[in-house]
């Protein structure tokens, strides 16, 4: 018999056996009465599972090496094959292997809140278990427990500030190498490795035995329970009412420490030994909970000085209640400061808008406008408060990038936009072209949104809303224009055959109150430009207005329609005409440049026969010169 056989097979052996075995037992003997087939069964799984762990170890390490390798073989393939970036594989390759946090993610905001707790548990914790001993003697078992779970939780915190990503040209690193080289040269790791020093192990020391101080050098990590904090308040929505509960939690550990403080002298100099010290005496005095109220009490009263304490009698005793008095001040001025300043930004808006509403109605008594403009005045500031339409869009997204405004807006009006019968079928690009440019109007009951006449400047699709389109004097009502609708175009389409050219051709009056999207004539046409069949669509619809009106010169229309027709044969034309003409001068200044280039040699062969022409007039000038004086020239040297 081969005895080399594997684990694995053993094992399975075994547990056939014992499947095979344990189901027909009949009944329990006594002794074994309390070991049943189940638990029997489990214990083997149990045992099974333990003897395989190696196996699956080994496995688990055979997969992963077999993958480097696979990465490897492709990696060294696009290397030698194919035109890549070498980098952009490298990154691929780390991504695939490496597991880097990335500080962005929620895994990360979940991971510090957990952290915050165990340095939470550290900061308020070990301080009370240090000044008051029957804390500590109480709960012993659960404090040591809670020690190690929250030592447990830094030693993962470190390892994962080790994969904690950062940018680096605006991507995140994710070369492990490097990231430990970086979590390395920060401040961070010095307070990392300081909070996990295993200062307790000096519990071995007899006098040392169990002391929580020595572990306060987990407090290092407080850093952590910060970053926390500031990441909350940036992701909050209610950032005010965050501001004031941590507010309160820092002054809450504050007087807590300052009790334990208190407690701790008063032991040192002796309970009861003066009036100032913690009494032990009192009623109850000797109870943790009395000892903890009572020293919580008093540094509340010390620290916020609103009250009487009795004054100190030594010399420890002043400086400690001078320095707790200082603190006091500064504590003080920061809650008044704090609190005030959050409780001014919390009501910022509506303050902002008081002060503009203020504002209006003084003007409009000063220039004495009557009752009833003032009191719709006022109503329609009310709408605006109900509808929350109160804050400056503009002014607040200013400091947004173009795209991400964009982004709001279109999460804003959008939906509203859809609901529109004239772009429900559009093209998304011309939906997102408008929703950056609509501004929210709101109207009362009874304004008049656009007057026949008028010069039309802007175009209104209603948001919410009923309005009516009504004779001149207001009392005959045409159409009612309900949610969806849009009106005011046609004065700003510049109509072909449009009788009343950019005026408005009818009156519309809000029902009650109405929220306008409002597009301006400008914004409108630079839309339409890049969508010629959203402008075709809106200039069909007013021209069935108009017609019903009978405000159409159809002749116009037509001509206008037929020179539009006539356009595009115009162009071509124009094209032509336009090549004809450039080919015609090409060619003229082709043979100007080349009468130039003549033109130009022959004025250098005139000159250069000038220039010879000269010469032999100086010659034949200077021989008659010398003949005159006797001197033979009929030598050629002369
Ligand atoms: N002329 C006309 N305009 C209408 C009618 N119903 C709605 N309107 C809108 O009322 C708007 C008034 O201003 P415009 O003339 O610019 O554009 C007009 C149309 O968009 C109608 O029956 N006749």
């Amino acid at each position: 018999m081969n005895t080399s056989y594997s684990t694995q097979q053993y094992n399975q052996e075994q547990l056939n056996t014992i499947e095979s075995g344990i189901q027909p037992i009949p009944d329990i003997t006594v002794e074994t009465a309390h070991i049943t087939p189940r638990s029997l069964y489990s214990f083997v799984r149990i045992v099974q599972l333990v003897l395989r762990f190696p196996n699956y170890c080994r496995h688990w390490m055979q997969q992963r090496h077999r993958r480097r390798v696979d990465i490897e073989r492709i990696d060294s393939f696009l290397r030698k094959n194919v035109v890549l970036n070498i980098s952009q594989i490298n990154e691929d390759e780390h991504i695939s292997i490496n597991w880097i946090v990335d500080p962005s993610q929620s895994f990360y905001y979940y991971w510090s809140s957990i952290v915050s707790i165990a340095v939470l548990y550290n900061f308020i914790i070990l301080i009370g278990r240090s000044a008051f001993l029957l804390l500590q003697e109480r709960l012993l078992i659960i404090w040591l427990i809670c020690d190690y779970l929250c030592d447990l939780c830094y030693i993962i915190d470190t390892f994962i500030q080790t994969r904690k990503g950062y940018l680096e040209q605006g991507l995140i690193v994710r070369d492990l190498e490097k990231l430990r080289k970086h979590y390395k040269q920060s401040r961070r790791f010095l307070f990392d490795i300081i909070s996990l020093l295993p200062t307790d192990l000096l519990y071995l020391i007899p006098t040392c035995y169990l002391l929580p101080s020595l572990r306060f050098n987990r407090l290092f990590r407080v850093y952590r329970f910060f970053e926390f904090s500031n990441k909350v308040e940036t992701q909050t929505n209610h950032p005010n009412i965050f501001r004031l509960v941590s507010l309160l939690i820092i002054i809450l550990i504050l007087i807590h420490w300052n009790a334990c403080f208190y407690f701790i002298i008063s032991r040192w100099i002796g309970y009861s030994t003066d009036s100032w010290v913690y009494n032990m005496t009192m009623p109850t005095g000797t109870t943790l909970t009395t000892q903890y109220l009572y020293s919580f009490f008093w540094s509340t009263l010390v620290l916020t000085n609103i009250g009487e304490v009795p004054p100190p009698e030594t010399n420890i005793e002043t400086l400690f209640v001078t320095a707790d008095f200082l603190t006091g001040v500064i504590v003080f001025a920061t809650i008044v400061g704090n609190v005030g300043s959050i409780i001014a930004s919390m009501n910022a808006v509506r303050a902002d808008f008081r002060q503009k509403v203020d504002q209006v109605k003084q003007y409009m008594t000063f220039r004495k406008v009557g009752n009833e403009l003032e009191r719709r005045v006022i109503t329609w500031f009310d709408y605006l408060w109900l509808q929350k339409q109160v804050v400056n869009e503009d002014l607040v997204l200013d400091s947004l990038p173009q795209k991400l405004r964009v982004e709001i807006a279109k999460h804003i009006h959008l939906a509203a936009l859809k609901r529109v019968p004239i772009f429900a079928e559009a093209q998304p690009g011309l939906l997102v072209e408008l929703v950056t440019r609509l501004k929210l109007q709101i109207f009362s009951p009874g304004d008049y949104v656009c007057r026949k006449g008028d010069i039309g400047k802007e175009m209104y699709i209603i948001k919410r809303g009923r309005l009516h389109v009504v004779s001149d004097d207001g009392t005959k009502i045409f159409v009612t224009l309900e949610e969806g609708s849009v009106f005011g175009e046609i004065s700003i389409l510049n109509i072909p055959g449009s009788k009343t050219g950019n005026r408005r051709t009818a009156n519309i009056r809000s029902v009650g109150y109405s929220d306008l999207f409002c597009l301006t004539k400008q914004d409108l046409w630079e839309v339409l430009v890049e969508y010629p069949s959203a402008r075709d669509t809106l200039i069909e619809r007013g021209k069935a207005h108009l017609r019903k009106d009978n405000l159409l010169d159809e002749n116009a229309a037509q001509i206008a329609q037929q020179d539009q027709a006539a356009l595009p044969e115009k162009l071509t034309q124009l094209q032509k005409n336009i090549d004809y003409l450039e080919t015609r001068i090409a060619r003229i200044m082709g043979e100007y440049k080349a009468i130039m280039i003549k033109l130009n040699r022959r004025l250098q062969f005139i000159e250069q026969l000038a220039e010879k022409n000269s010469i032999i007039m100086i010659d034949e000038n200077k021989k008659n010169t010398l003949n005159l004086v006797g001197i033979d020239t009929s030598d050629d040297d002369v």
